[in-house]
This record gives C-alpha cells, structure tokens and sequence, in this order.
C-alpha cells in the first residue's frame, strides 16, 4: 500500500482501521482483494522489451492494456502509485461497507463503463431518491423541494432560461472538434461566470446556484472555467445515439448521479488488474520517454523498457512531469501547460441510521454558502448505515479544504445540519479525501479549460506524438472527465495502437 494514498482518510487510515481491531468483513473484503491484486502484479525486474507500455493503471490505461493482451501482443502497464484505480478509490469504513472517495456515480448514456462493470460481475444500485431535497438560500432560508431546480422565485425564470439557452449552443458543439464551431473563439473568450452575469437578471443568484452544479463538476467556480469548455461538457453528456444536455450531467434520475457500484467503483480497476496479473507494474513511475530508432524507451524508476508503441493514461498535468525525447510539440505542451486540474474534496459522515429519510427527506441538498454547497444521500449496499457526501470544490475547497480536519469536520458537520436537522452533528465516523493533496492526479474531479485554451490548443488533445498514444478521460469525446470517458479513452488509443502494430 502506497502511503501517499492514506493521508486523507479523515482520522484513520485503512491499515490503522485493521491495527486497531475495528475490522469489519467490508474493510477486510475490500482489503483484502486489493492486497491480492498488488501480490498479483510484476515484482522484480521489468520485462526488457513489450510491444506497447502503458504509462497509468487508471480506468483508461487498464482498458487499453487488457484490448491490446485481448489483441494478442504484449503489453506492460507501469503505475507511478503502489496501487491500481487512480481517481478510483474505495474508502473502508470502520462501521462496515466502504465509500468512494474519487469517481462514484454513473448515469443514463454511460454504456462503456456500465458495460464493462456488468461483464465483470460488478452491480449498480440506484441513488436513493424517495422524498424531498433540501435548499438553503442566504435570502429565502430552507426551503424544500423536488425536481432540480429549487423553487426561488428570485432565479426560477433566469435558470430555466439560461439552461435552456446553453443547452441550445451545446448541441451545435462538434463533441470531437468544439474548437471547429464558428462561435468557439467568441465562447472561449468568456468564463461560465462572464456569460451569466450578462445573461441574467439576478446573475448573483444564478451563479450562486449554479456553483451547486461547477463544484462537484469541475472542482472549480463559473469564473474559472471558459464557456466553451463548459458547452463541450454539456455536448459530452450523451451519447452517439443521444444528444449531452445540462439535465443529464447535473440530475440524479435519467442523470449522470444516478447510481453507483455494488461494493464501490473501485471493484472495477481491481478487477481489470487482477486480469493483467504481471503485466501490471506498481510503484513504477514514468520518468522519461526517448523515441528510438524503432521503438520508444520508457525510463521508470523501477528500470527502463522498450516498446514498438507507447500510450499515455495519465491525467494532462502529470504528462509535463515525463521527460519526452525529442520534446513534445509546441501546441501540446501549452495545452498541457495551460490546462488546469480542478480543486475538490469528498467529505463523508457516517450516522447510525439514514435519519433523513424517516423526515421525508432524500439526503440530496443545495445551499448557496458554506462548506457543504451539494451534498447527498451516500449509502452503500453492504451496511444499513446511513451516509451523507458533501463536495467541497472550488471556491468552497479554497475557504474550507485549507482548514484544520477538526474546523472543516465542524463546517461540514454545520451544513448537513441546516439541511437535515440536528442529529447531523453527531456522526460514528467522518472521512474526507482531498484531490489535490495526491502526488499523482493533483485534484479534480478532471483537468478544466481558463478561457482561451480550448479554441487555440484543444485540437493536440488526440493527435499522437510520433509513438506516443493519448488516453486518459480528459481525451474522450463523450464523458470526457467520467469513469465513463476514461473507458472510451482507453479502448480509442488501444484501436489506434493495434491498427499500427500490424
Ligand atoms: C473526487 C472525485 C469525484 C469524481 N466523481 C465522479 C463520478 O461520480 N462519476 C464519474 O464517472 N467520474 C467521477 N470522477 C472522475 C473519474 O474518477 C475520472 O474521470 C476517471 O477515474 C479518470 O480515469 P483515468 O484513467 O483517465 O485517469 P486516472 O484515474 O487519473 O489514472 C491515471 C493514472 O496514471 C498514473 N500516473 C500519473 N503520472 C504517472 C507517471 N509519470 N508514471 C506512471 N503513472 C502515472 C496515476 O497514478 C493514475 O493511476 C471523480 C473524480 C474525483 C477525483
């Protein structure tokens, strides 16, 4: 087990939990399938020579290299962590079962990374939605609600207007081409926030609520991602059949928050590693990339190995930490330079019962103030406890997530209880995990694009430099920043790399 990967487990880390007798069957279940895949992946020296390495055992690198075994050639897959998953990551807890503290929901469209769960033996079970939401409002107080947007008549028409209105210029967004739009240079020239605030009548409000939405989203605010890059992310939210909506990234029913996975999201990497065994390289990270006469040489500090073909799978802000001989091209380098990795936190607490439901209430929540902008219901399959998620993104993640555990613990604590009621205060367990304290990934939930990005370098999302394959979701088409697009991603450059190995 990677230590870097524990700090942020609240007040226990995983070993701590089974050094302290407080073991259940969930932690030892989840503990022990992952000691079993890591016992299970190369030890020793690395192979001297594979067709194809793959650089990150996220979703996207694990897909690419089980296509390309699948495929008949060799692959070798070195991972900078002590563990496979990446942004996928269970979190046991000492009262049973285990959450996740990275990717976690899917939703209608999502058919990559459902059907690759379903074919692993992996179930979905639905958010639970029965009763009412919660909106807290600086103006109005606590008001409850159904459907998505509360009913403030301060931002009703202004919301409904400009979702439609965005919703509008998304579907004209070519999902694999946003910078070819006649408008893109215009839309990219804005923020979220900019196009709000000249488009509403109460902008404060709208962007207020709509920080509900950017936050777990983007791990950002409405000013710090371009409007271009936010239409693409709507035009995302969909499929080849279906067309990406605001409705459908944002909602819980027929939306992308609609269920999670049996045992938790992190079954899944586990269970595409245990598959690949030894072709799997932990604790291997990527150093350099030197383009040989015929063939690349990867340099890890586990030792180097060559390759006919190389695909990259790690998130656009780790790529600029790898040494590439000869030097990546200018356009993609200041793409990579450019773009930047989200800010959020997942904070959990854990009650004996779900209490909220017995008042009729769903568990999912939106306020315009505090360290709990968003939260919801987060139960798991394995225990009947209940759990309430809050994401801490943003400008939200800049007054909360720089706190002491114990400060940030109380306001999280504060802003269920508004929501949900007293007994919030008083919780078995609390557990948080923040992004952008991981050496690897350095935030999220995904890379976000500052006006003026994705217009002028977007197009070097995909193009392969020479030997080198992209994947990774920040280059999927659909579900870009998704488990979802992360599957896309890897089975697109895994196509790419078999189609030129002959
Ligand atoms: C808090 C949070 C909440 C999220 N919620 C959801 C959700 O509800 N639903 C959803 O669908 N998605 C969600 N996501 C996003 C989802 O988790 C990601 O889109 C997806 O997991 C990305 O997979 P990936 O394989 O592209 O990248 P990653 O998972 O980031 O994998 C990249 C791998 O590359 C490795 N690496 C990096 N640098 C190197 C190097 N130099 N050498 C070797 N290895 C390297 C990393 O260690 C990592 O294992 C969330 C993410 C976060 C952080």
């Amino acid at each position: 087990m990677d230590t870097t990967d524990l700090g942020h487990l609240g007040h226990l880390g995983r070993r701590g939990l089974l050094a302290g007798g407080a073991a259940s069957f969930g932690v030892l279940a989840l503990d022990a399938l992952e000691q079993e895949v890591i016992a299970g992946t190369r030890r020793g020296r690395l192979p001297r020579e594979v067709d194809v390495v793959v650089v990150g055992a996220g979703l996207a690198g694990l897909v690419a290299a089980r296509r390309i075994k699948r495929a008949g050639h060799s692959v070798l897959v070195v991972e900078a962590r002590k563990r496979v998953g990446g942004r996928v990551l269970n979190h046991a807890l000492p009262a049973g079962g285990s959450v996740e503290a990275g990717g976690a929901f899917v939703g209608p469209t999502q058919d990559h990374i459902k059907r690759l769960a379903r074919n692993l033996g992996i179930a979905t079970f639905d958010e639970y939605v029965t009763g009412k939401n919660v909106y807290l409002s600086s103006l109005l107080g606590r008001l409850e609600f159904t459907g998505t947007v509360p009913p403030d008549p301060t931002i009703l028409l202004d919301a409904a207007l400009a979702l439609q209105r965005l919703n509008g210029f998304a579907r004209e967004v070519p999902v694999d081409a946003p910078w070819a739009h006649p408008r893109a240079a215009e839309w990219d020239a804005v923020t979220l926030g900019d196009w709000l605030r000249r488009n509403t009548l109460n902008s404060r409000g709208i962007e207020n609520l709509i920080r509900s939405w950017t936050h777990p989203g983007f791990g950002a605010d409405p000013d710090q991602v371009s409007l271009l890059f936010v239409l693409h992310y709507i035009a995302c939210s969909g499929n080849e059949s279906t067309p990406g909506t605001f409705e459908r990234n944002s909602d819980t029913v027929g939306g992308a928050q609609e269920s999670r996975f049996a045992g938790g999201s992190q079954r899944i990497p586990l269970a595409l590693a245990k598959r690949l065994g030894k072709r799997v390289a932990l604790g291997a990270p990527v150093t350099r990339i030197e383009h040989l006469a015929h063939g690349v040489r990867v340099h890890t500090e586990r030792g180097n190995v060559r390759a006919r073909r190389v695909i990259v799978a790690a998130p656009p802000k780790q790529v600029l930490g790898i040494d590439f001989a000869p030097g990546l091209p200018a356009g993609r380098r200041a793409l990579l330079e450019q773009v930047q990795m989200g800010r959020l936190m997942k904070c959990d607490a854990v009650y004996e019962r779900p209490f909220w439901r017995d008042r009729g209430l769903t568990g999912f929540g939106i306020a315009d103030a505090g360290a709990v902008r968003v939260a919801f219901d987060n139960h798991v399959t394995d225990t009947d406890h209940g759990i309430l998620l809050a994401f801490v993104g943003g400008s939200a993640w800049q007054q909360y997530g720089t706190r002491s555990l114990a400060e940030r613990r109380t306001a999280v604590l504060e802003g269920f209880a508004r929501m949900f009621g007293e007994q919030a205060l008083h919780p078995i367990d609390y557990t948080e995990h923040d992004w952008t304290l991981e050496r690897w990934t350095g935030g999220g939930p995904t890379a976000i694009y500052p006006p003026g990005v994705l217009s002028v370098h977007g197009r070097h999302i995909r193009t392969p430099f020479r030997r080198v394959h992209w994947a990774g979701t920040e280059t999927s088409t659909y579900w870009t920043g998704y488990m979802d697009g992360a599957v896309r991603s890897g089975k697109r450059a895994a196509r790419e790399v078999i189609a030129r190995l002959g």
